[in-house]
């Protein structure tokens, strides 16, 4: 109980602090909003001296002003709303928008195993979705803090001060209206987070359709996910329609007491007023308080059923705000010189889990081809993903000449190495800007240059657009040799000294193993290699191949001697040769 008041404590001032920088701008909106019903009342006001005037025609001199006053009026009015409502929609629109910025920027400065088990999905779904309700807390919440509170003080002012009992009296039914308020309110913001959840879902459920379209089709699930969306998008719905009632419900239970409220106050005030305690006036003066009081008082309390679903949706928003981003060092690495070095290196995934890689010493020298092998799950991924320091090791250390990497520059240490993974992702722009990712001050010549290396110019000349071809969502509209010998034209014209490959493991045809495996030998000329290998070529020309196998390097050496000595080498081998095709045939030929 006492955790929940300070989470909520906690909520309110991040709240708080979110609404802060546009503060000024909701003022001035609420000023606005002032002279707007000012201006309102104005009119009504001098409705009648008007009619009079126009009417009767007594007034000639002020029938002449009636008109162009009439226009001014309006056209007044019609500024003034437009006003009120930019400078209101804009101020909740630039807090979204502000959140989303940095919600973004902190989810690309997390460590890329951060985000663990949860799904793009549910990341999706915080930064559009969640964010987007935030924009209540200003055009909602806020504003009837501005513009209901000092009516709802002024207004119990003057009640208590024309007569305190009957005013009193008329608010036994508050305590009634805060607790049902709090209690509707807590159902708003457990709904709200349910419903964000449920969000979420559909939100991976369209990826899925996306991404999963081959797989869906070719095995016949179609209806099925057809079903799936309508079943969740069921649920959400039926999440919405409770927040609805539950909103709804605060006010009818505001209604409600604020009738009793009034029957208590009519009852005993004709009681005074018959026993000539008060006057009628004083009477009639705390009524009309009281009564005016009720609607703010409604406002107020669905506001509060408001607030409530921001909070729930500022929970689910924390989640992502809460994880630590990477951590920098701040030594310097201007170049590449001797040798990376792994000390005692023992990896975890997480705390109670076998470890993935067991006490590894591993130096691998400048300028040498390094190939790691093993068989699958044996902690070859993890090993190279330690070099980019894309994590730390739970044990031990990696030093890039003699310095630990928790200590070095990341840029630094990122700015020396090439990385072309398994899975080549294409960014939704241009083949140049593809190309030219890790150097966008590149010029074209540059970036031809290569492409020509990478063996891709020739087809990239032959796209609708050549280098300005817009590559779809996930480079789908280019074979998966192109897509690769594209990743790598992006390391080439990075041209790091020191390079990661893991290489692929399905087989492209021959025509495309071939150029591909030119491209590589093109990127991996005079650079420290280190690759995870797959295809029997690179093993062979490797300098240097350690064999993994549950988290242990099992052996070391050149081919040919691993071949003559290392048992697990041995059947390691055997298999690539086995499961030759068109990468393994490639290079049997020679
Ligand atoms: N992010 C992660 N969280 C938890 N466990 C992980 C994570 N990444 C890998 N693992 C586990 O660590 C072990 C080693 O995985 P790793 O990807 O390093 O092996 P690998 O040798 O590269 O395998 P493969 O050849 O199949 O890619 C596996 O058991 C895997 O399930």
């Amino acid at each position: 109980m006492k955790d929940r008041a300070a989470l909520t404590e906690v909520l309110d001032r991040e709240l708080a602090a979110l609404i802060r920088p546009y503060l000024p701008r909701v003022a001035a909106a609420v000023l606005v909003s002032l002279l707007l019903s000012a201006l309102n009342g104005a009119i009504a006001w001098f409705f009648k001296p008007f009619t009079n005037a126009v009417v009767g025609a007594h007034d000639y001199a002020l029938v002449a002003w009636v008109p162009p006053i009439v226009a001014a009026a309006f056209t007044a009015r019609g500024f003034l709303a437009y006003l009120y409502a930019y400078l209101m929609r804009s101020a909740g629109i630039k807090l979204v928008r502000d959140t989303r910025v940095r919600l973004y920027r902190h989810l690309v400065r997390l460590p890329v195993t951060a985000l663990g088990t949860e799904t793009s999905a549910r990341v999706i779904s915080r930064l559009l979705s969640d964010t987007g309700i935030l924009r209540l807390l200003v055009s909602d919440t806020i504003l009837t803090v501005f513009k209901e509170v000092p009516s709802i003080l002024t207004l119990l002012a003057v009640a208590f001060y024309r007569r305190w009992d009957v005013t009193l009296l008329a608010l036994v039914v508050a305590p009634a209206i805060g607790a049902g308020t709090h209690r509707f309110g807590k159902g708003v913001k457990l709904k709200r987070k349910q419903a964000q959840q449920t969000i979420a879902q559909l939100t991976h459920r369209i990826a899925e359709a996306t991404a999963g379209a081959k797989v869906i089709k070719v095995f016949g699930r179609g209806r099925e996910m057809e079903e799936r969306f309508a079943a969740d998008s069921q649920v959400h719905y039926r999440q919405e329609l409770k927040i609805v009632r539950l909103k709804e419900m605060t006010k009818v239970l505001v209604d409600v007491c604020t009738g009793f409220g009034l029957a208590f106050v009519i009852w005993y005030g004709q009681y005074l007023v018959s026993a000539g305690t008060i006057t009628v006036g004083d009477y009639a003066s705390a009524l009309v308080a009281i009564l005016m009081l009720f609607g703010p008082v409604k406002k107020v309390g669905g506001s509060y059923a408001v607030l409530q679903e921001i909070r729930g949706a500022k929970e689910r928003m924390n989640w992502l705000e809460g994880l630590a981003e990477e951590t920098d060092g701040d030594v310097p690495l201007p170049a590449f010189r001797s040798e990376i070095r792994f000390e005692g290196v023992t990896h975890r995934y997480r705390p109670d889990a076998e470890p993935v890689l067991r006490g590894i010493d591993l130096v691998i020298h400048k300028g040498e081809v390094l190939a790691v092998v093993g068989p699958s799950g044996a902690g070859k991924t993890t090993l190279i993903d330690l070099i980019p320091r894309f994590m730390d090791p739970t044990e031990g250390r990696v030093l890039v000449d003699g310095i630990d990497l928790r200590r070095v520059r990341l840029a630094d240490l990122r700015a020396l190495i090439g990385l072309v993974g398994q899975d080549v992702i294409l960014f939704n722009d241009t083949v140049r800007e593809n190309i030219a990712f890790g150097r966008p001050d590149a010029t074209d010549e540059e970036i031809r240059e290569a492409a020509r290396r990478a063996y891709a110019h020739e087809f990239i000349q032959e796209l609708p657009r050549g280098y300005e071809t817009l590559l779809g969502e996930r480079g789908l509209n280019l074979s998966g040799g192109q897509r690769q010998r594209i990743a790598i034209a992006r390391a080439i014209l990075k041209s790091p000294p020191i390079l990661i490959l893991d290489e692929a493991t399905s087989a492209l045809d021959s025509v495309s193993e071939t150029l591909v495996q030119r491209a590589l030998d093109e990127l991996m000329q005079g650079r420290t290699t280190i690759v995870v290998a797959h295809r029997l070529s690179t093993i062979r020309n490797a300098d240097r191949i350690v064999v993994l196998d549950h988290g242990r390097i099992r052996a070391e050496g050149r081919h040919e001697d691993l071949v003559a000595g290392s048992g697990v080498y041995r059947e390691l081998y055997a298999t690539f040769e086995a499961g030759r095709g068109g990468a393994a045939g490639e290079e049997t030929g020679d």
